[in-house]
C-alpha cells in the first residue's frame, strides 16, 4: 500500500440544485486516523465524500495528497482511493463471487475464499444478488474492503444494513485499515463502538 501522511481539503465549498452545502472547509485528515462526516439529512455530508471521490466538482476550494493539488495527480487517485457510494453499485443478476471480480479482477482465489468466509458469504458463492437479503447484498459490497490495498477508503453509510456481527466484523476491518497506516473517511449516522472516530461537522 501506499504510503501518506495526510489528505487536506483547504477552503471547499459546495453548492448543489443552488444550495450553499459547505462553504470554505477545511481538514487536514490524517493517514491512521478515521474521520466520521456528521451532519442531518441533506447536510451534504454524501456530496462532500464525492467531492473529495473526485466524482463532484466543488465551486471552490482544492484538496492535497501531502503537498500534491489532487486535480494534479488524478491519474493516480483511483489507484490509491477506494469509494463505496450509497447505491453500492452491486450488479444484482450477477452472482456474488462474479460480482467480486468485475470489482477486484486480480485478487486471488484464495483471498476471494477468505473474504466469503470472513462475511459469511461462502455458502452463497454463486448465488445471485437479488437473490441475497439487504444485509447480504451490502456484504457482497463491503468485500472489496478485505480485497484492497487502497490507502484511502471513502465510505458513505458502510453500516447500514448490517446486523451487529457485520458492525462488529466491518469495524475491525476499519482499524486494520487504520493500523496499516490507511486513512478512512466515512458518513454513518451511528455511533462507532470501537473506534476513536475525528467529526467533520457540516451543517445546514
Ligand atoms: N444530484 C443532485 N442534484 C441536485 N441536488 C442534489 C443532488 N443530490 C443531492 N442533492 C441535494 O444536496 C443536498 C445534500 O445531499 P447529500 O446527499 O449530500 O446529503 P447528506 O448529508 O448525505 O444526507 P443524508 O443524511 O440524508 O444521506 C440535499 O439538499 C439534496 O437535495
Amino acid at each position: 500500500m501506499q504510503s501518506y501522511v495526510s489528505l487536506t481539503l483547504s477552503n471547499i465549498s459546495i453548492e448543489r440544485g443552488e444550495r450553499d452545502l459547505c462553504k470554505g472547509l477545511s481538514v487536514v485528515a490524517q493517514f491512521g486516523r478515521l474521520y466520521q462526516i456528521v451532519g442531518e439529512n441533506g447536510a451534504g455530508k454524501s456530496s462532500l465524500l464525492k467531492v473529495i471521490a473526485g466524482l463532484l466538482r466543488p465551486v471552490e476550494g482544492e484538496i492535497f495528497l501531502d503537498d500534491k493539488v489532487i486535480g494534479a495527480a488524478m491519474n493516480q487517485w483511483p489507484q490509491d482511493c477506494l469509494y463505496l457510494g450509497h447505491q453500492y453499485g452491486v450488479k444484482r443478476l450477477l452472482t456474488v463471487e462474479e460480482n467480486i471480480r468485475c470489482y477486484c479482477p486480480n485478487a486471488s482465489r484464495e483471498n476471494i475464499h477468505s473474504a466469503l468466509a470472513q462475511l459469511d458469504l461462502l455458502p452463497y458463492q454463486n448465488t445471485p444478488v437479488k437473490q441475497l437479503s439487504a444485509g447480504q447484498a451490502k456484504r457482497v459490497a463491503l468485500s472489496r474492503l478485505w480485497l484492497s490495498d487502497q490507502a484511502i477508503w471513502l465510505l458513505d453509510e458502510p453500516f447500514s444494513s448490517l446486523d451487529v456481527k457485520g458492525r462488529a466484523l466491518l469495524e475491525s476491518k476499519l482499524e486494520q485499515q487504520l493500523k496499516r497506516g490507511g486513512l478512512v473517511i466515512l458518513t454513518t449516522h451511528q455511533a462507532l463502538l470501537r473506534i476513536d472516530a475525528q467529526s467533520i461537522e457540516l451543517t445546514l
